[in-house]
């Protein structure tokens, strides 16, 4: 489904990305984790056409993604949840899921009811603007948001970060029905333990590379793993 080989890229002068190599099968959800600035966001920024890649190569369904701008690899089925919830603050609950509305592709695709359905707690706010939402609430939106274009491959960055421990269930919960109906997800997240059961493979990333991948449990039997690459 998504095969990223060799990747390079960074920002100007300073290299982040030494050769990232993973894979997202159709109907997968894969992790990538690692400390901090290991160059998890750098691969999304790469993968979503906003930062050049400066070598390698990123295939999605076989059409090469590395040289598309952001628009064009949205179009293709990526979607989107950035690290920070970014929504926008002054538009409405409604607006803000309109806005990245795309008519979906068949009966089964995401429409706004959908994903109120999905989210009923944005339902109950649907003209309040996003900005009054809890960060909770503002990560429903951000998760609809990326719907509402009816991806075929949903990533999400630090989706989970700062929320209290039952609405990152919720979310969880909500990815595991998203998997359920066939979509294939990348997270970025710290919350090992909770994700265990939405995964199919972890990648370990260190220094702009992938040291080291595995399902959760291989990785749950390694603590030198954890303790290594990812500090706990
Ligand atoms: N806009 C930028 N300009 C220059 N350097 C950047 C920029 N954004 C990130 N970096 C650097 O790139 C490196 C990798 O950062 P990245 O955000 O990809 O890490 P990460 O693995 O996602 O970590 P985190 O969990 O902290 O987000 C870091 O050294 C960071 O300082």
């Amino acid at each position: 489904m998504l095969t990223v080989e060799a990747l390079t890229g960074g920002y100007g002068g300073s290299q982040v990305l030494f050769g990232m190599d993973f894979e997202a099968g159709a109907g997968q959800a894969v992790s990538l984790i690692g400390r901090n600035g290991m160059g998890k966001t750098t691969t999304v920024r790469t993968l979503m056409g906003m930062l050049p890649a400066r070598g390698g190569r990123i295939v999605l369904q076989g059409t090469l993604l590395t040289t598309l701008a952001p628009h064009a690899v949205a179009r293709l089925g990526v979607g989107l949840v950035p690290e920070g919830r970014r929504v926008f603050g002054s538009l409405s609950v409604e607006e803000n899921l309109l806005a990245t509305a795309r008519r979906p592709s068949s009966a089964k695709g995401w429409t706004f009811d959908r994903v109120l359905t999905l989210f009923p707690r944005l339902r109950e706010r649907r003209r309040q603007s996003a900005r009054t939402l809890s960060g909770g609430e503002q990560q429903m939106l951000a998760i609809g948001r990326a719907l509402m274009t009816n991806p075929l491959l949903l990533v999400l960055d630090e989706a989970t970060e700062g929320l209290a421990p039952l609405i990152r269930h919720e979310i969880w919960d909500c990815l595991r029905s998203l998997k359920q109906e066939g979509l294939t997800i990348i997270v970025i997240d710290k919350n090992l333990t909770e994700m265990a059961s939405l995964l199919d493979r972890h990648h370990i990333v260190e220094k702009g590379r992938v040291v080291w991948s595995g399902t959760p449990d291989e990785l749950r039997a390694r603590s030198d793993l954890a303790h290594r690459y990812l500090g706990i």
